[in-house]
């Protein structure tokens, strides 16, 4: 039986030198944002429910809405909702063909997904707080 692969292949496990580029990290962020959003949902529909149970819901709510750590899950939400439908929009951009495919283009628009986010997390925060 003929060798089918080299024996003497290029290998690098360790991790500590390995360097993603940023069209990976891009990616891998997409994927760690939508899961958030997918708990996220359960969290915001349960204090939806709450608010609109009674009037002593909504109180409470109201109250939980004003402590720093309830804040805090919301602008972590805001935050990973605005990576996502950026990167999304990006996504699809790419997908109806309006962004060239190429590694070049990738890693621009990747940098312009994060410095949006950046703006649209300082917004969130200015709302919230
Ligand atoms: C509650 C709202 C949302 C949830 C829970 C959610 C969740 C997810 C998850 C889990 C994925 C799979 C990621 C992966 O396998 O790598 C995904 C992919 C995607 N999402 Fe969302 N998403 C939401 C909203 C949005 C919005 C608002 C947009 C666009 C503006 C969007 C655009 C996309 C696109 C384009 C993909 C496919 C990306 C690819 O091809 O790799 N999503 N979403």
């Amino acid at each position: 039986m003929g060798k089918t692969v080299k024996k003497q292949r290029p290998i690098n496990l360790d991790l500590q030198t390995i360097r993603f580029p940023v069209t990976a990290i891009a990616s891998i962020l997409h994927r760690i944002t939508g899961v958030i959003m997918f708990v996220a949902v359960g969290i915001l529909l349960w204090i939806l429910g709450l608010s609109l149970s009674s009037a002593d819901g909504f109180s409470q709510a109201a109250a939980m809405m004003d402590s720093f750590i309830v804040k805090f899950i919301i602008w972590g939400i805001l935050t990973a909702l605005a990576y996502h439908a950026v990167g999304g929009i990006r996504h699809m951009l790419m997908d109806f063909g309006y962004l060239d495919e190429t590694f070049a283009m990738g890693k621009m628009t990747a940098n312009v997904t994060f410095v949006i986010t950046v703006v649209l997390s300082i917004l969130a925060g200015v709302l919230l707080w």
